[in-house]
């Protein structure tokens, strides 16, 4: 029992019974104890699940410095950076977003990575995304982009027409869909896919004259061995067929890699990353905002140098202790590795091509909602659970109490003294930003550039990846109403008119295919969720034209 108390069969009940003719008739007693107790228990096992990003699996392992192509100790005090060969435990997550906990892994989605180093100097964390860039740079716009591409409010259901209509009306996220509709967006194992950090983060070193150095970058994980993208993704027949016979292919496939490998070490490759850093010493010289999460930073311009290098080697022995309970938040920072990107570095930078720092609102609202969906999701001692704990000891005698807390200094001091800091720590950051201005109501716009990317990216992928590119927007944008559709083809004509008129010519037949499916018993072609007649309005998603949706923002 819950008390400790061993029991004589758990499986027992205590009852009252009486005979009924040739029936037993038993009548439950609430004072059975152990059963009371066992019930009671297992109707609060599930916690809320993460609010995006809630299917996920989770593995250990190591980071390695290589400072293969740079000295990562040139550029920060970070301890766990400070000596080639030197390595730290990790935890890593790899999700998916948009689906629940239980969805089907292959369904096309952004792809989360988020990694716990546990380091001597504290846990940094790493949450990265594949694709390399984000949907959005107004952070006010996070809970219309969730909402979008999760579920219909009326029917429950994952809605085209809501998605596209969204991303028609904030087309700057156009340039991440160019990556998730292409294959990468279904990759065939999370160890096949690259994961960035997206937005610039700050390498901080101090120097022999007491002074800071600051240096933007922004960190890639590439697969190592490289990527075959002709062959490392699943094309959308594969897709869709996966997601049926597999639900939880990604998963059972990251498990399988590390337990073969720890077989067979030599045949079966541990999955590893290589760790790869754009270093970004003058911001000027870059052609887009280097502050911006739905741009590129071009490698013509910066380079990608690889510094590190990660492994993962152990699957979790506890799936809701080490994986579901895991908080990763970008605000879990070290010294030598710091958040705001300082903008004078060198000569003042004057950001002529973009309207402005766009990205670094993004990474700031971050910072408050992690620990605060934590707090919701895990408790307000969640740092304390066994997946989240530092390795390091820091003495925080103000951080009591509080539900299930699981440490509390026991008797020590819960205050703190003025001269309790008396020594300083050997490694820490200062804020370095410098900020004098007026308050800015800000809400980004479209520019040249937004396209520019979102076709160059186009114009370099493989031929394969190009056709299932456009087959993969027609099979989604299929099944959305025609003026969606009809908005979707004339973003795309910014992009490339060619590849707008491919896309018109698939969807056309998507339409076709659709309903000459949906006129048989034999159901839809894969990748269209509902069959989808020219001129039909589904329920759930109200023309914007029709009086519903213009009485409600009336009354807004
Ligand atoms: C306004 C922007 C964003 C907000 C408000 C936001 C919020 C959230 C929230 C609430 C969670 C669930 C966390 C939990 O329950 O523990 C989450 C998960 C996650 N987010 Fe974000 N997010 C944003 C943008 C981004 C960006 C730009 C990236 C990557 C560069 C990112 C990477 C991740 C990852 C990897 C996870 C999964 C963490 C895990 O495995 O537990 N997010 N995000």
């Amino acid at each position: 029992m819950s008390n400790g108390c061993p029991l004589e069969d758990p499986l027992l009940t205590e009852r009252v019974d009486k005979l009924d003719g040739k029936h037993r008739m038993a009548s439950q007693l609430i004072q059975d104890l152990n059963v009371i107790d066992t019930i009671s228990h297992v109707t609060r096992e599930r916690i809320p699940e993460r609010y995006v990003h809630a299917k996920g699996v989770g593995a250990f392992g190591v980071f390695e410095v290589t400072n293969k192509d740079f000295t990562a100790s040139d550029y920060t005090d970070a301890k766990f950076l400070n000596a080639t060969g030197k390595k730290t435990r990790l935890f890593a997550r790899f999700s998916t977003v948009a689906g629940e906990r239980g969805y089907p892994d292959t369904v096309r989605d952004t792809k989360g990575a988020a990694f716990k180093f546990y380091t001597e100097e504290g846990n940094l964390d790493w949450l990265f995304l594949n694709p390399e860039i984000f949907l959005i740079r107004d952070p006010a716009k996070f809970p219309s982009l969730v909402h979008a591409t999760k579920r219909d409010p009326a029917s429950n259901l994952p809605d085209a027409n809501m998605f596209w209509d969204y991303f028609n009306n904030h087309p700057e996220g156009y340039n991440a869909l160019m990556r998730i509709f292409s294959d990468e967006g279904t990759p065939k194992s999370y160890s096949r896919m690259q994961a960035s950090s997206v937005h610039c983060y700050t390498f901080t070193k101090k120097k022999q004259d007491q002074s800071w150095e600051h240096t933007l970058v922004r960190i890639k994980l590439v697969p190592d061995p490289a990527i075959d993208p002709d062959n490392d993704y699943f094309d959308l027949d594969a897709a869709t067929t996966m997601a049926g016979k597999d639900p939880d292919w990604l998963t059972r496939v990251l498990y399988a890699q590390i337990s073969q490998a720890q077989k067979d070490p030599v045949k079966n490759k541990y999955p590893a990353w290589k760790v790869m850093a754009q270093i970004v010493k003058d911001p000027s010289i870059s052609p887009v905002n280097i502050f911006d999460a739905t741009k590129i930073l071009p490698d013509t311009v910066f380079p990608w140098k690889e510094f590190g290098k990660i492994t993962l080697t152990e699957c979790p022995q506890n799936f809701f202790t080490q994986v579901e309970q895991a908080g990763f938040n970008p605000a879990n920072i070290v010294p030598g590795w710091d958040i705001s990107p300082d903008p004078r570095t060198s000569e003042p930078v004057h950001f002529i091509h973009t309207t402005a720092l766009t990205s670094k609102p993004v990474l700031q609202i971050r910072l408050f909602a992690y620990g605060d969906t934590q707090r919701y999701r895990l408790g307000v001692n969640n740092d304390q659970l066994p997946t989240n704990r530092p390795c390091s000891y820091v003495y925080s005698p103000t951080r009591r109490d509080g539900a299930y807390n699981m440490t509390n200094y026991a008797n020590a001091r819960n205050y703190i003294r003025n001269d309790d800091n008396s020594i300083p720590p050997s490694n820490y950051n200062i804020s370095f930003l410098h900020w004098s201005g007026s308050l800015e109501r800000f809400k980004s716009v479209m520019e040249t550039m937004d396209y520019t990317q979102c076709n160059d990216h186009y114009l370099s992928m493989t031929l394969k990846l190009q056709e299932n590119f456009v087959t993969n927007v027609a099979a989604s944008l299929s099944t959305a109403q025609i003026p969606t559709q009809e908005k979707s083809l004339d973003i795309f004509k910014l992009i490339n008119s060619d590849l707008a008129e491919e896309i018109k010519e698939a969807l056309t037949l998507r339409i076709y295919v659709n309903k000459r499916l949906a006129d048989t018993t034999v159901g839809v072609e894969a990748g269209a969720e509902q069959p989808h007649e020219v001129g039909y309005v589904p329920p759930t998603a109200p023309d914007p034209s029709t009086g519903v949706v213009n009485d409600l923002f009336k009354k807004m």
